[in-house]
């Protein structure tokens, strides 16, 4: 289904207060959670295991800025979580419980509601965490979702991006670029129609961009062997510049070594994308690791154990050699942009 949450009254339009819509809807995601008390009290509350820690991060997702309004609701709904795991994962933490502030431009449509809650139904099975409460209003603004996810990690050991040293191999899970790419299969459909692949892998770069996929299988291997890790939203240069600031070291990646999904490839072969595009584009919502040469194999047989893909893709440099992609014959790509930032 692909309507707007607010479309005209009609028989499926939610006939309930806010009261019935957090019984009805948001109340069976909480089943499960004994601390989210059914949704029925002021506040949540979450136990975290002895020797562990809570690890909280929070993200919005903004209707005309993260997602198109007619977008499909139950990807909209994952999206909202996925986006959220994904830090917790780049930080080794186990998913647990999240909070959701949702707020509607116009009384929501039962059917819309429905599907969104499916979305986030399948994301909490697949990340194994659960609602634990929220808040539900309205805005003279659009459809905004904002949630805040706790994990638990052993006491002391969140992977921070400050813990990168000179030597370290930089690695990424996953393909780098491809919701880049499936953004702009949406917004230009005339691209779709000059590319001869077929439309099954256009809907592969699209379902990268609306229902992005966390890498939870690599949580053991990066909090065995990570010096530093965070996760890639705004676009690999960008985010690694800024792990590579918060290190205080310099960085260079080989920009033929990211790996690229075959959809991906194809559409660079035809010219309908570049390197330093694919590289800045963001939402890949992979994790970009740091291991110590000397783990190096360990951790990549961690990960291959644990069946998550990651590729070496740099190293980390002294601080005074700054930070560099370059191609094959070593050359610094060029960068237009080297990530999203909501205000450039
Ligand atoms: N409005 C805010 N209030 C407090 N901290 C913020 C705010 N916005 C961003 N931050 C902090 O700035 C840092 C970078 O945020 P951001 O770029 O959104 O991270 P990410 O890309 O991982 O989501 C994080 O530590 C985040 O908590
Ligand atoms: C309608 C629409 N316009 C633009 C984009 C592209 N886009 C929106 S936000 C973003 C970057 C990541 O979002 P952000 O809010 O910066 O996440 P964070 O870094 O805080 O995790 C990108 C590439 C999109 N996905 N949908
Ligand atoms: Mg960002």
């Amino acid at each position: 289904m692909t309507t707007d949450p607010s479309d005209d009254a009609g028989p499926e339009h939610l006939n309930s207060d806010e009261e019935t819509l957090i019984a009805e809807f948001w109340a069976p995601l909480a089943n499960g959670y004994a601390g989210a008390y059914d949704l029925k009290d002021d506040a949540a509350s979450i136990a975290v295991p002895p020797d562990e820690e809570l690890i909280v991060s929070t993200d919005a997702l903004i209707a005309g800025v993260h997602f198109f309004a007619d977008e499909d609701p139950g990807a909209i709904g994952w999206k909202a979580l996925a986006v959220n795991v994904s830090d917790l994962v780049a930080k080794g933490a186990t998913p647990l419980a999240y909070l959701m502030h949702i707020a509607f431009p116009e009384r929501p449509q039962s059917q819309w509601l429905q599907a969104f809650v499916d979305g986030l139904s399948a994301a909490q099975a697949a990340f194994g965490c659960h609602l634990a409460g929220g808040d539900t209003d309205r805005t003279p603004g659009p459809l905004s979702i904002s949630i805040t996810a706790f994990g638990t990690v052993p006491a002391g050991q969140m992977i921070r991006r400050s813990g990168a040293g000179v030597g370290d191999r930089v690695y990424v899970t996953g393909t780098i670029g491809d919701a880049h790419l499936g953004l702009a299969l949406k917004r230009d459909a005339a691209m779709l129609a000059r590319w001869d692949n077929p439309a099954a892998t256009a809907q592969h770069l699209i379902a990268r961009l609306v229902k992005p996929q966390p890498p939870l299988n690599v949580i053991p291997a990066l909090r065995e062997f990570a010096s530093a890790s965070m996760d890639i939203s705004d676009g690999l240069m960008k985010d690694f510049e800024r792990l590579c600031r918060t290190s205080g070291v310099g960085g260079r990646l080989q920009a033929e070594a990211v790996p690229l999904s075959p959809p991906a490839r194809a559409l660079l072969a035809a010219g309908e994308t570049t390197l330093p595009d694919l590289l800045s584009g963001g939402e890949d919502y992979e994790v970009l690791a740091c291991v110590p040469e000397a783990r190096a194999a360990e951790f990549e047989a961690a990960a291959n154990k644990h069946r998550v893909c990651v590729t070496h893709i740099g190293h980390i440099t002294p601080a005074d050699t700054g930070v560099s992609a370059v191609d094959a014959t070593n050359r610094p790509l060029r960068f237009l942009h080297k990530g999203w930032d909501h205000f450039a």
